[in-house]
């Protein structure tokens, strides 16, 4: 789902990112982990397109797209709809005078979901329930009603959260709405940046829940920048490491976790409380 080769990702000419190899296949989740300016969330957004003042170079495919030479087009169309951002503070992207189910709506209908067949209609929310034998998919106002309320309990919400305002939400509940709108737009990658860092520990139990969840019914691909190699620990498959920039440990999660090569993977699994 994601395969990048010689990623360089350079800020007024300072190398801020250098990542030779990061892939992430269908169902497996990657983390990558590193102090705060190791350059985590830079690669991140580059993945998607989403870093308009940087110079980028190397070769990034997400979804089949070739990233730094698709058209904006192109981009916008796995954005979102195939490849979903969850970000830190969720709540900051949400307008704040819309309802969550107006919003969660709009985006729908943007990507097509639950639009008439022939109009380049889609299923939305992954499962092969929503489809019948002739292909036809999720149409009209109570289909789409439908697949909204299912994505949202998918992640554990009630289903009247729908009605609420962005501000009415705690931010554990945002970060589940966003994983919520990802579902229902049928994603199939997940990028989230620190997804649970603004959360209390019953609620980040939670995140990583659904978040596993989604992988192993889904497949799901995820990738996660975070710095908290506790929550790294209970969710990825593979690690990278990174330390100003530059990638100085890979390799499977439970490896890399018990028996850190690089001293700097020392010192931050040392740090943990
Ligand atoms: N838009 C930008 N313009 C210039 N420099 C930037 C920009 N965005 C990030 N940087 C720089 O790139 C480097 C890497 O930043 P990045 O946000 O990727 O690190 P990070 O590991 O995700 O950190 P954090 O955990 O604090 O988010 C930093 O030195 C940062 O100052």
């Amino acid at each position: 789902m994601i395969e990048v080769r010689d990623l360089q990702v350079r800020y007024g000419g300072r190398l801020v990112a250098d990542v030779p190899r990061l892939d992430v296949a269908e169902g497996e989740c990657v983390a990558i982990v590193g102090e705060s300016g190791s350059g985590k969330s830079t690669t991140l957004l580059s993945l998607l397109g989403l870093a308009p003042d940087a110079e980028i170079s190397g070769h990034i495919r997400v979804c089949g797209v070739d990233v730094l030479t698709a058209s904006p087009r192109r981009l916008r169309e796995i954005r979102g709809a195939r490849v979903a951002l969850v970000m830190q503070s969720p709540q900051t992207a949400l307008s704040p005078a819309t309802r969550l189910g107006v919003l969660m709506r709009r985006a729908l209908k943007l990507h097509g979901v639950g639009a008439a067949p022939g109009n380049g209609a889609r299923s939305g929310n992954g499962s092969s329930a929503e489809s019948d034998a002739s292909g036809a998919v999720g149409r009209g106002k109570g289909r789409l009603e439908e697949v909204m309320a299912e994505a949202v309990e998918a992640v554990m919400l009630d289903r009247e959260i729908l009605r609420r305002y962005p501000h009415e939400i705690s931010g554990g509940q945002a970060q589940r709405f966003a994983i919520a709108l990802a579902i229902a737009l049928g994603a199939e990658v997940i990028l989230a940046d620190e997804p649970t860092s603004a959360l209390d520990v019953t609620v980040q139990a939670e995140v990583v829940g659904v978040l596993r969840r989604l992988r192993a019914e889904r497949g799901l691909a995820l990738l996660l920048v975070s710095h908290d190699l506790a929550l790294v620990s209970t969710i990825a498959d593979r690690v990278l490491v990174m330390k100003d920039g530059a990638v100085v440990e890979s390799g499977p999660a439970a490896q890399v976790l018990a028996d850190p090569q690089h001293p700097y993977t020392r010192e931050l699994l040392e740090a943990l409380p």
